[in-house]
C-alpha cells in the first residue's frame, strides 16, 4: 500500500472513528491507524462489581469494586465521555440465595461458592451486554472470569474473542493445580479442548456441573505472561494457543502484538470481543496492590494501549480489570493500583489521550463540562473563571485591609510650641483624641517639653488655635469658641513664623536647649487644606529635633493611617476590572 493510500485511509479512518467509533481495518493489510478519537460515540454502559475473592487465599479482592468506584471519579469520567451508565451494583457471595454446603474434598478451593457465585455473575454479564453497548466487570480475583466469560460466549451468535491480558496463564486444571485456586483455572474451566481432563461429576466438582465448555483455545490470545508452571506450559504448546509473553512483547512492540492477536482471534472483527485484564500483567510498579505481583510486566501505558486499540475495532463488549487487592500494600500502592485501573478502563471507553489530565484539578464537575472539546471555546472560560476567582481573592485580601486603615485617616496636628516648650496638639478629629494624648505624651516625655495643651476639635476643617492650659484631658470648649481661637492662632502663627526666622538666623551660633524642628512643607500645606490625607503614613510625633534658636516652634504630629485617595482608586479600579474581565 502507497504512502499516499495509507495517509487517505488513516483520515478516513479517523473521521470514521469519530462518527462510528471504529478506526481499525482488520484483514488484508490489517491498517491501524486513526484507532484514536476525541470525541467517542456516546454508548450505554453496564457496571458490575464483582466482589469476589474466594478464587484465592488472600483477603481483599473481594474488596476491589469499591477500591475502583470509590469517590465517584470512573463514573463521572465514563459519563463525562458522554456515555450513559446503568449500573448493575455489586455481586457478594452474602446476595446468593442459594449457596450449597461446604464439601469435605474438592480440587477446587471454595467450590460451593464459586458454582453458585459463577452461575449468578453469568446472568447479570448476559443481563448487561443485552442492556449496554459495553459492559465493564470490577473484580474480584481472576476466577470471576468463569462467570463473565461464560455469561459473554452465551449471548454471542458467533465465537467470542478473548484477549487475556496476564502474568499468569490460569489453565491449570482441577488436576494439575498445586494450590486448588480457582483464579488459577479460568481458562481450563472455559474451553472445550479440556473437557477431557476435567470431570466435573468427579473430584467434588459437581457445584460447577451447569458449566458448559463456551470458548476454544483458538479463540484466546494471551499477552503479558511471565510466571508460566511447567504443566500450563506444556499445555500452552500442545494446544497451539495464542501468546504474546513478555519476552515476544519486547521483540516487536505492544502495538504490534495486540494488532497481530486480534487479526489471529478475529481476523474479520465479526467476533465480539472480550478484554480481561489482571493488573499483575503490569509491572509491580504500576499496580504494586495485587496478590500475585511478577517483576518485569507491561507498563500501565502499554495495558492502556491495548485497550484503546481493542476499544476502537467497535467489538469490544466487555472489559474486566481483576485481582486489585487493596488490603495489599500502602495506601500510596492501592491509590497508584486503583489509578491504573481506571485509566485502562478509560481507554476501553473510547478516552483520548490528547493532553488532558484525567485526575485534574478542576474536579469532576468541571472535568466533565470541559472534556468533551478541550480545544474548544467551552475551555477558555473555565480558565477566565479561575483567574477571576484568584483576582477576587486578591482583591478582598488587599482592599479590606487598606480600608481598615483608611478609616482612620486624619492628622494629630501639634502647633504653637514655643522656647518654653510648650506644645499644643489639636486633633482634627475627635477620634483622634487619644492618639493625640499619646502623641503629647510622647513630645513631653522625649523632648523634655514641659507642658503640653490637647485641645478638642469637632471639625475636622482646623488649625490650631492659641494654645489652652489643659494638661492631658480634652477641653469641652464650645466649637464657635474653639474657631475663634483658630483663627487667632492663624494669624498670630504667620506673624510668629517670620520672626521665628529672623530669630533663628541670630541665634544660629548660640548653643540652645533642644527645639522642635517645624516641619515647615507640611504646615503650610496643611494651612491649605486641613482635611486632606496625606499620602505618606507616618506615626512620629514629631518630624525632628534639632539644636536650634530660640522662640516659638511649630510642628506637626503625623498619625497618618490613610491610603492615598489615588491609591485608593488604583485598587477599586483593579478590583472593578476583575470583577467585568
Ligand atoms: N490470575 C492469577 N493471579 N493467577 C495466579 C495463578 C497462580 C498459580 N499458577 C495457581 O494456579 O495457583
Amino acid at each position: 500500500m502507497s504512502t499516499m493510500m495509507i495517509r487517505r485511509l488513516s483520515r478516513f479512518l479517523a473521521a470514521s472513528a469519530r462518527r462510528n467509533n471504529v478506526g481499525l481495518v482488520l484483514g488484508d493489510g490489517f491498517v491501524n491507524a486513526g484507532y484514536h478519537s476525541m470525541e467517542p460515540s456516546p454508548m450505554t454502559v453496564g457496571i458490575i462489581g464483582a466482589a469476589f475473592r474466594g478464587g484465592q487465599r488472600r483477603v481483599g479482592t473481594d474488596h476491589g469494586p469499591h477500591a475502583i468506584r470509590h469517590g465517584g471519579f470512573l463514573e463521572a469520567a465514563i459519563r463525562a465521555l458522554g456515555h450513559e451508565i446503568k449500573d448493575y451494583g455489586d455481586l457478594r457471595v452474602e446476595d446468593l440465595q442459594n449457596i450449597q454446603p461446604k464439601l469435605a474434598k474438592t480440587r477446587i478451593n471454595n467450590v460451593h461458592i464459586i458454582g453458585s457465585y459463577m452461575k449468578e455473575m453469568s446472568q447479570r454479564v448476559q443481563q448487561s451486554l443485552r442492556e449496554n453497548k459495553l459492559t465493564i466487570v470490577l473484580g474480584g480475583d481472576h476466577s470471576i472470569a468463569v462467570g463473565t466469560v461464560h455469561g459473554h460466549a452465551t449471548t454471542v451468535v458467533d465465537d467470542l474473542a478473548v484477549v487475556y491480558v496476564d502474568a499468569h496463564a490460569d489453565i491449570n486444571t482441577p488436576m494439575t493445580s498445586h494450590t486448588g485456586n480457582a483464579h488459577g483455572m479460568p481458562v481450563s474451566l472455559l474451553c472445550g479442548e479440556f473437557r477431557k481432563y476435567i470431570d466435573f461429576q468427579l473430584d467434588g466438582l459437581e457445584p460447577l456441573a451447569w458449566l458448559e465448555p463456551v470458548i476454544s483455545c483458538k479463540d484466546l490470545a494471551y499477552i503479558g505472561l511471565r510466571d508460566v508452571e511447567p504443566w500450563e506450559r506444556v499445555a500452552l504448546n500442545h494446544l497451539g494457543i495464542l501468546e504474546y509473553n513478555m519476552q515476544s512483547i519486547d521483540d516487536i512492540g505492544v502495538k504490534e502484538v495486540i494488532r497481530q492477536a486480534l487479526m489471529r482471534i478475529n481476523p474479520e472483527l465479526r467476533s465480539h470481543i472480550h478484554l480481561s485484564i489482571d493488573v499483575d500483567a503490569m509491572c509491580p510498579e504500576f499496580a504494586p496492590s495485587t496478590g500475585l505481583p511478577v517483576a518485569g510486566g507491561l507498563t500501565l501505558r502499554e495495558v492502556i494501549q491495548i485497550a484503546e486499540v481493542t476499544a476502537a475495532t467497535g467489538r469490544l463488549r466487555l472489559i474486566e480489570i481483576v485481582e486489585l487487592n487493596p488490603k495489599v500494600g500502602s495506601s500510596d500502592d492501592v491509590h497508584k493500583t486503583v489509578e491504573a485501573a481506571q485509566a485502562i478502563i478509560l481507554a476501553a471507553c473510547g478516552h483520548y489521550r490528547g493532553g488532558l489530565y484525567l485526575n485534574s484539578t478542576y474536579g469532576v464537575d468541571d472535568y466533565s463540562q470541559s472534556y468533551l472539546m478541550p480545544l474548544s471555546r467551552d475551555l477558555a472560560p473555565k480558565f477566565k473563571m479561575e483567574s477571576r476567582k484568584f483576582a477576587h481573592f486578591l482583591c478582598i485580601l488587599v482592599l479590606v485591609p487598606a480600608l481598615c486603615f483608611a478609616q482612620e485617616t486624619g492628622e494629630i496636628y501639634t502647633g504653637a510650641g514655643s522656647q518654653t516648650q510648650e506644645v499644643s496638639v489639636v486633633p482634627v478629629h475627635h477620634r483622634h483624641l487619644p492618639a493625640a494624648n499619646e502623641a503629647g505624651d510622647a513630645l513631653k516625655k522625649q523632648k523634655e517639653v514641659s507642658q503640653i495643651n490637647v485641645l478638642s476639635l469637632e471639625s475636622n476643617a482646623a488649625v490650631p488655635t492659641e494654645p489652652e492650659t489643659v494638661q492631658t484631658t480634652p477641653s469641652t470648649i464650645s466649637p464657635e469658641e474653639l474657631l475663634a481661637r483658630q483663627q487667632l492662632h492663624q494669624q498670630k502663627l504667620l506673624a510668629q513664623q517670620a520672626a521665628q526666622q529672623q530669630q533663628q538666623q541670630q541665634q544660629q551660633q548660640q548653643a540652645q536647649p533642644i527645639q522642635l524642628k517645624v516641619n515647615e512643607n507640611k504646615m503650610a500645606e496643611y494651612q491649605r487644606n486641613p482635611t486632606k490625607g496625606a499620602s505618606d503614613r507616618s506615626e512620629d510625633v514629631i518630624t525632628d529635633v534639632k539644636q536650634d534658636g530660640a522662640g516659638e516652634t511649630t510642628t506637626t504630629a503625623g498619625v497618618h493611617r490613610s491610603v492615598s485617595s489615588s491609591g485608593l482608586l488604583v485598587l477599586v479600579g483593579t478590583f472593578l476590572v476583575a470583577c467585568f474581565h
